[in-house]
């Protein structure tokens, strides 16, 4: 039964024309041919889809939807005409369906494919036809559609409906949560399933990113956060989301259903999302190939939001330079089914510290052993896409090639297996290993985890053995016109094989004997599809033909004949071939059905290839790329430690890139000031990087690092490093902020860059401290928040665990020089000017915005004796704007004082006592402010003006926007503001 669907986001007028039965052909439905009207049928049945219609080689469209064919699919638009009328009509060849199948699916449209199901020569009048595939963008299966290595899902989410059930998600265990979700990917049968409050379900949305997503009746709405990462939504019939009929279409799948799903909304969204899926493949019962609807708790997995995928560049690179993502430099897998694994572990890094350790110690094993190394990416790089196979296999649609290919992947195992057992010169050194349970057989890995693997390697070898026996080396595309089945794999076969093949070398003798016995050195024998076999005979010999010949066919010069011998040969060599075509269909046929009875166990073996890719993957990044195996800490109380750090892509585009360490005490806030540029984003990021390499079972790049396992990561980015992603807005900044401070706890480490840089000055300054305090007293999270706002660094004094790390350069020449390099306390310098002059802002608003930086420090310098008389430095929290400490200082020392202190001694980084903000403190006291300074005119510019151009964050900004800034400042200061 087809579902009721329908598409968000379009006009009900569009749909009323593009999809379901076209309004021309419904006008004209009495009088259509039949024909017509079984297109009609087709379409009244699919009210959600556009749907393609059979008519030879060819997928027609009629009438409306002939016209969104054309234009979508940019093919001509014709005309059809039978006795009820005109008709406009559009198609696409069957052949090349893939690029115009695209065109609809990118254009919104969901496709009901009206395939002929009735050979045309056997029909008795019409030919039958019925949609055996709805294509939309969640259930695609066709090869040409999907991208290798990628996961494909479509979602349901179901509320849930029982009466008193929790909707805070943290009755785990009880049943009761929020909101179900289920997602299959139809491609490869992959099905999940999990729970949880509306924000969690949002959550794990967005990290596995379907192309569709259905919701249930009273569902919350789902919206992805990230526009490139969305979804397409449809209302689906609310019938399928009901307990009972959900119940119904999960007995197939697994026993006793109630029983095994947690909330009652994740046992509706699995029936749901089933049911579409089903129907989208033609309505033809259950996917076979679904064997595991496997049921997970996000909470079992690091927490990464898409926000945190994001800002962290895991997937997607948003920045304007480097190109690279996370993922492309750990994949270094070697077929599509470790590239998918990688990914999903990278989505979902682990918290079980053993399961971690696991994974480090095969990573450890496979990096060690190069041979073995070598090996495994040899072998894998020629597998195929083993879970879309077998997912072809299992829904009837695979050809004899598509055997082949699992056949060449079901070779590999034998090898793999010696492989990881280690070559010969390997095995000693195995053996004297870390001490393997079973040291007296050194044909084994030494790690459990790649025992087990080894373990999971299934061979299949009856299956392997079927296919070779059974299927042709190099088969043709087509499995009904023979040649797919291998000699002597049945002997009925062989004979009627054996038997065109004699007749077939009579007729090739026959020339040479016909010319001996007629004297006519000319004679022919030829063969074409209308006349078959047949004897040639020149005009000029016509007179020594002999008697038995019969006449077929006069040409300009010649005459055909047949003999009543060759026409009975003839006969027998067009019978045992249609004979053996057919034998060899049903032959194939029953191969395929045997081998899809191996489903499961295929897939068993389909997910230990992908984890051993994705495992060597990890392994030769880790000996390319010289990263370190990092220890996890026993106590969960102790925090990160890495020395000598590197940022995983970063360091791939920079030539000289600078290690830093990290040492964060759990629970511990870093305040990280320094100059733009200077490097406090990138270090930052390698931080939490080193963090989720670590849980996904990946060394890191670092010297040494000792970690705790977290349990959520969250990040907050300044706003306007969203703006290339078109979602940049002080409210989505807040917004996240909230959800930081809402969920954070003690075992998530939080990156804040810059908050509250998307407001005023002073209120996001307000807001900065606020935060990082509830960070720090409140939450006990580990943070590390990177600032302009330098008043934050007085923190350190005021908090236990609030400390100061700062960034430097150094000016030669003119010329400034970020030296990457982290150190303890505080800094006062942004270097904004000279940023914006290595980003090429023109000579004279760079020479004029030193020049008013310079009158407003010379000001300071006047103010600042007022704060020596008054002593009036106050570390609280700015809440009030007319007392603010910060209300001046956060525009920093000055370049000359910050080199005049460097080049005096007062700022040697190198001084272990210059720690936190000891001497800094003293820096900043000397121009701290007062209330005169607030009030100040520098250089007779009003105060705000001043403000404002500290303010400007110039290492974003174009040339052309400082230049314009800076018109506007110079004009409002020429106005006297
Ligand atoms: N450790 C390092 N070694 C070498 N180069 C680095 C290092 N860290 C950062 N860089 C380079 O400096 C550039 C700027 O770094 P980053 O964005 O981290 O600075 P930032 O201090 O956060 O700047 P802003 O305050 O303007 O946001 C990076 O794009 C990178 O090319």
């Amino acid at each position: 039964m087809p579902a009721a669907v329908r598409i968000l986001g379009m006009e009900p007028a569009d749909r009323e024309t593009v999809t379901g039965l076209p309004p021309g052909i419904a006008a004209a439905r009495e009088e259509l041919t039949p024909m017509l009207s079984q297109y009609a049928d087709l379409c009244a049945a699919h009210e959600d889809a556009l749907v393609l219609f059979q008519v030879g080689d060819f997928y027609e469209a009629f009438c409306e939807a002939a016209e969104t064919v054309a234009r979508v699919c940019e093919v001509t638009l014709t005309e059809r005409s039978d006795s009820t009328g005109d008709y406009p009509m559009a198609g696409i060849p069957i052949d090349n369906a893939a690029p115009y199948l695209e065109s609809l699916l990118d254009a919104g449209y969901r496709v009901a494919l009206g395939d002929q199901v009735e050979d045309a020569e056997q029909a008795s009048g019409l030919v039958d036809r019925a949609v055996t595939e709805v294509i939309t963008p969640g259930t695609v299966v066709e090869d040409d559609l999907l991208e290798s290595g990628t996961t494909n899902y479509v979602a349901a989410v179901a509320a849930d409906e029982r009466p008193g059930t929790g909707s805070d998600g943290d009755d785990h265990g009880s049943g009761r949560r929020g909101v179900g979700l289920a997602a299959v990917d139809v491609s490869t049968g992959e099905c999940l399933v999990t729970s949880g409050d509306a924000d969690a379900v949002a959550g794990e949305l967005d990290r596995i990113a379907p192309a569709e997503l259905i919701s249930g009746p009273d569902a919350p709405d789902f919206e992805p956060s990230d526009a490139e990462r969305g979804w397409t939504t449809h209302d689906h019939d609310a019938g399928a989301f009901d307990r009972r009929t959900a119940t119904e279409r999960l007995e197939p799948y697994l026993p006793a259903p109630g029983r095994r799903f947690d909330a009652d909304a994740e046992l509706r969204a699995a029936g749901a999302v089933l049911a579409y899926a089903e129907y989208t493949q033609g309505d033809d019962g259950p996917l076979s190939y679904v064997t595991r609807i496997r049921r997970y708790d996000p909470r079992d997995r690091l927490r990464l939001d898409a926000a945190a995928q994001r800002s962290l560049e895991l997937f997607e690179n948003r920045g304007l330079g480097a190109s690279d993502t996370l993922f492309d430099v750990l994949d270094e897998t070697n077929c599509a089914l470790g590239r998918r694994c990688l990914e999903r572990w990278l989505r979902r890094p682990l918290v079980d510290a053993d399961a971690i350790r696991s994974r480090h110690d095969a990573v450890g094993e496979v990096a060690d052993r190069s041979l073995a190394r070598e090996g495994v990416a040899d072998a894998l790089a020629t597998a195929y896409d083993l879970e879309r196979l077998v997912s072809r296999v299992s829904r009837g649609r695979a050809d004899a090639r598509d055997l082949r290919s699992l056949h060449q992947t079901l070779a590999v195992v034998p090898e793999l297996k010696a492989t990881l057992a280690g070559a010969d010169g390997e095995r000693a050194a195995n053996a004297a290993g870390t001490g393997p349970a079973d040291a007296d057989d050194p044909a084994l890995p030494r790690t459990d985890h790649l025992r087990d693997l080894r373990e999971r390697l299934d061979e299949l070898t009856e299956v392997r053995e079927l296919i070779d026996d059974a299927i042709a080396t190099d088969p043709p595309q087509e499995i009904t016109e023979g040649g797919v089945i291998r000699e002597g794999f049945d002997g009925d076969l062989d004979d009627l094989r054996a038997t065109e093949r004699e007749g077939r070398e009579w007729v090739a003798d026959l020339e040479a004997s016909e010319r001996e016995r007629t004297g006519i050195d000319s004679l022919s024998v030829g063969h074409n599809q209308v006349h078959g076999y047949y004897i040639e005979v020149t005009d000029a010999n016509l007179d020594r033909v002999p008697d038995d010949y019969r006449r077929r066919q006069t040409l300009k010069n010649s005459e055909r004949y047949v003999t009543p011998e060759l026409k009975e040969r003839e006969e027998e060599i067009v019978g045992a071939t249609e004979r053996a075509d057919a034998l060899e269909y049903e032959l194939f046929v029953d191969v395929r059905e045997r081998v899809a009875g191996e489903t499961e166990r295929i897939q068993g073996l389909a997910d230990a290839l992908a984890e051993l890719d994705a495992l060597a993957s990890l392994a030769a990044v880790a000996v390319e790329r010289d990263y370190v195996r990092p220890e996890l800490r026993e106590d969960s109380t102790e925090g990160v430690a890495i020395e000598g750090g590197r940022h995983p892509v970063v360091e791939r585009t920079e030539e000289s890139f600078v290690p830093n360490d990290a040492d964060l005490p759990r629970g511990s806030v870093a305040v990280i000031t320094g100059p733009n540029m200077s490097g406090k984003s990138t270090y930052m990021r390698s931080v939490a990087l080193a963090v989720v390499l670590a849980q996904t079972g990946s060394f890191v790049p670092a010297q040494a690092a000792t970690l705790p396992v977290f349990d959520r990561l969250f990040t907050r980015v300044g706003a306007s490093d969203d703006i290339a992603g078109g979602q940049s807005t002080f409210m989505r900044e807040m917004s996240e902020l909230t959800e930081i401070l809402h969920d954070a706890d003690a075992d998530s480490l939080v990156l804040l860059d810059e908050v509250g840089r998307g407001t005023a000055t002073t209120d996001g300054r307000a807001i900065a401290r606020a935060a990082a305090e509830f960070l720090h007293d409140e939450l006990g999270a580990t943070a590390l928040f990177a600032t302009h706002y330098h008043g934050l660094t007085d923190l350190a004094d005021e908090r236990e665990r609030v400390f100061n790390l700062h960034f430097t350069a150094t000016r030669e020449d003119g010329d400034v020089t970020f030296l990457h390099r982290v150190v303890p306390g505080a800094s006062s310098s942004s270097y904004g000017v000279e940023v914006a002059e290595l980003a090429g802002v023109p000579g004279p608003v760079v020479e004029r915005a030193r020049d008013l930086v310079a009158a407003e420090e010379a000001e300071r310098g006047r103010g600042a004796s007022g704060v020596e008389a008054d002593g009036a430095v106050d570390g609280e929290a700015p809440s009030d704007e007319t007392t603010d400490p910060d209300a001046t200082d956060d525009g920093d020392a000055s370049l000359r004082e910050f080199l005049a202190e460097e080049a005096s001694g007062a700022r040697d980084e190198d001084d272990p006592d210059a720690s936190d903000s000891a001497p800094e403190t003293a820096t900043e006291g000397d121009r701290a402010p007062t209330a005169d300074a607030d009030e100040g005119v520098a250089a007779g510019a009003p105060r705000d003006l001043a403000a404002e151009l500290r303010d400007l964050d110039l290492a974003r900004m174009t040339p052309i926007e400082a230049l314009n800034a800076l018109h506007d400042l110079q004009s409002r200061l020429d106005d006297g503001g």
